[in-house]
């Protein structure tokens, strides 16, 4: 299990707190009892990070680029190290630009990994393409390497962008920015929106996914799961909400589906912002779906 507090991916601070809130859940004892050897890493424990907003980058476009290249870098390198041991790896955000950090390390060890993008939001938008600058909606152009290699800030250039667009697939889509649907038509990359769930049903959906990135079946898999791809009634306590999403049960569903394969090597679980939750109960609803996206992907279900 690798803890990533981190925040700087945007500019809403608290989803900092997402590990903290998971673990004293009872993450781990859950996963202890699943069956699972938990080793809990901090890449980010110790490290004094300057949270500065770079106003002197030459890339004004995109915020914080220093404070997340360097953060993901040693997320990266965590992984990286415990991968060497064949874990399973658990990365609990955080904001979704942690997932440069996790994804960047897992497929330096898998080559032919397949990953599935759970998500309310397609995450892929460029250093130029980006309307909020905001690096916690890029993650996923910097891991394919579709950012022109003059815009990449230095801080980014460590990552080796080698994520092909056919092993990708979207779940749960529906506030995609133009910009963004421009580079998914052009990589030809698989995405479902809230529009396929509704018009096939998730079991449909996820086979779909599944059978576009991994035919043979027999790849490797990892899941980003960004909880806002879960509908706010569910889990509120999010800093990009965007109503008319997945049901808690179709959000767990996915992930069970996913432990069915016998596949997963690596989640993120991503965007749980307790301070932003207008009660107790938000709080609750929102750390108890995140936990439970990790159980499920770890075996609870499977019986
Ligand atoms: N990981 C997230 N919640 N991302 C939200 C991204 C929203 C918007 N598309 C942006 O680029 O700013
Ligand atoms: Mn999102
Ligand atoms: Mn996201």
């Amino acid at each position: 299990m690798v803890l990533a507090p981190f925040s700087g991916g945007q500019l809403k601070y608290g989803v900092e707190k997402g590990p903290d809130f998971l673990l004293k859940h009872g993450l781990e004892k859950d996963l202890v009892e699943l069956g699972w050897d938990v080793t809990i890493t901090e890449p980010l424990k110790g490290k004094n990070l300057a949270d500065s907003n770079d106003a002197d980058s030459e890339f004004p476009t995109v915020k914080k680029p220093t404070l997340v290249g360097e953060t993901t870098h040693l997320i990266n390198q965590t992984i990286t190290d415990s991968l060497k041991d064949d874990k399973f790896i658990l990365t609990l955000g955080g904001d979704h630009s942690i997932a440069m950090g996790s994804i960047s390390a897992v497929l330096e060890k898998y080559d032919d990994l397949c990953l599935l993008w759970i998500d309310a939001h397609a995450d892929i938008n460029t250093v130029e393409s980006t309307e909020s600058g905001n690096l916690h909606g890029c993650p996923v152009s910097f891991l394919m390497g579709v950012n022109p290699p003059d815009k990449i800030p230095k801080s980014l250039s460590w990552i080796k962008g080698n994520l092909k667009p056919n092993r990708i697939a979207y779940i749960g889509l529906r506030d995609v920015d133009e910009g963004e649907k421009k580079i998914l038509k052009e990589n030809n990359i698989k995405a479902f929106s809230m529009y396929h769930i509704d018009r096939f049903g998730i079991n449909k959906v996820i086979e779909m996914a599944l059978q576009a990135i991994n035919p043979t079946g027999k790849s490797p898999l990892m899941c980003s799961f960004d909880v806002d791809a879960i509908d706010p009634l569910y889990v509120p306590a999010t800093g990009t909400p965007v109503r008319g999403g997945l049901t808690l049960r179709e959000g767990l569903f996915l992930t069970e589906r996913l432990a069915e394969t016998g596949n997963l090597v690596a989640l993120d679980v991503v965007e749980c912002n307790p301070d932003l939750a207008q009660n107790e109960t938000h709080v609750l609803d929102t750390i108890s779906a995140g936990c439970a996206i990790a159980r499920c992907a770890l075996g609870e279900t499977l019986l």
